[in-house]
């Protein structure tokens, strides 16, 4: 039988995404998550593990280089990519929200500018409000933007919250509730339909 590959984001949530493979009967005995290894293997389950940034993960998944993903709803979405989000795999919560220092102005402003790692899911955001902005793409410290008077607000992830509350950024508005989800491959739930779905019941089965 061929293998089915997995692409596993590498980052905070792969620990957890490792574990529940485990518990759902998948080991990948040389992995660590310091290992400078890209591909591990299953040869009992017969899965082949693709550790891959989590960004990437969404564009594996959609071009069929994996059958399945897993990764955060927040990348899925940013990517727009044509896959089956499948399972929620209840790890790896948080949420979007909108922070900024001067609500009043943000309130009041006609046009914004807002600075995220997501401007996809910025822009969708505050279409459905019928607001126009810009946006500004960072990669991360985006918190600064705001202080730093680059941006008028962020649209970000919140875990703890510790991270706004330590430079002074407000919630204005919450959004979208995140978690790591399973995603696959069109194609792949058509032509690989069995094994896919004894993978997915594994892991259901697993999460209890
Ligand atoms: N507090 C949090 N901040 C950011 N992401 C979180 C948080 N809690 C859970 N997540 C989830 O974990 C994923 C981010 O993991 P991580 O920060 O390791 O990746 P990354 O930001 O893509 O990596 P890098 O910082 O190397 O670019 C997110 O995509 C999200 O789904
Ligand atoms: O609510 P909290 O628990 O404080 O978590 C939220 C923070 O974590 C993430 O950043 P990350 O750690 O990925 O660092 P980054 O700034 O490099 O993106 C996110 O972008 C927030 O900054």
């Amino acid at each position: 039988m061929k293998y089915l590959t997995l692409a596993l984001a590498k980052g905070r949530t792969a620990e957890q995404a490792i574990k529940l493979l485990a518990n759902a009967g998948i080991h990948f005995e040389t992995f660590t998550s310091t290992s400078r290894k890209l591909i591990f293997h299953d040869d009992r389950t017969e899965i082949k593990m693709i550790y891959v940034k989590a960004v990437d993960v969404p564009t594996y998944v959609e071009t069929g280089a994996a059958d399945i993903g897993i990764v955060g709803k927040d990348n899925i979405q940013e990517s727009g990519a044509n896959v089956y989000d499948m399972m929620d795999l209840k790890f790896g919560s948080c949420q979007f929200v909108v922070a900024g220092v001067d609500k009043n102005k943000y309130t009041d402003a006609q046009r914004i500018t807002v600075a995220t790692k997501y401007p996809q899911i910025a822009t969708d955001h505050f279409h459905k409000q019928g607001r126009q902005i810009d946006t500004i793409k960072l990669n991360g410290s985006v918190e600064l933007a705001p202080l730093i008077g680059m941006a008028d607000v962020i649209v970000d992830i919140m875990e703890t919250g510790t991270t706004l509350k330590e430079n002074g950024l407000e919630v204005f508005e919450t959004a979208e509730h995140i978690s790591t989800r399973l995603i696959v491959n069109k194609a792949s739930f058509a032509t690989k339909s069995e094994r896919v779905h004894n993978l997915l019941n594994q892991i259901q089965n697993a999460l209890g």
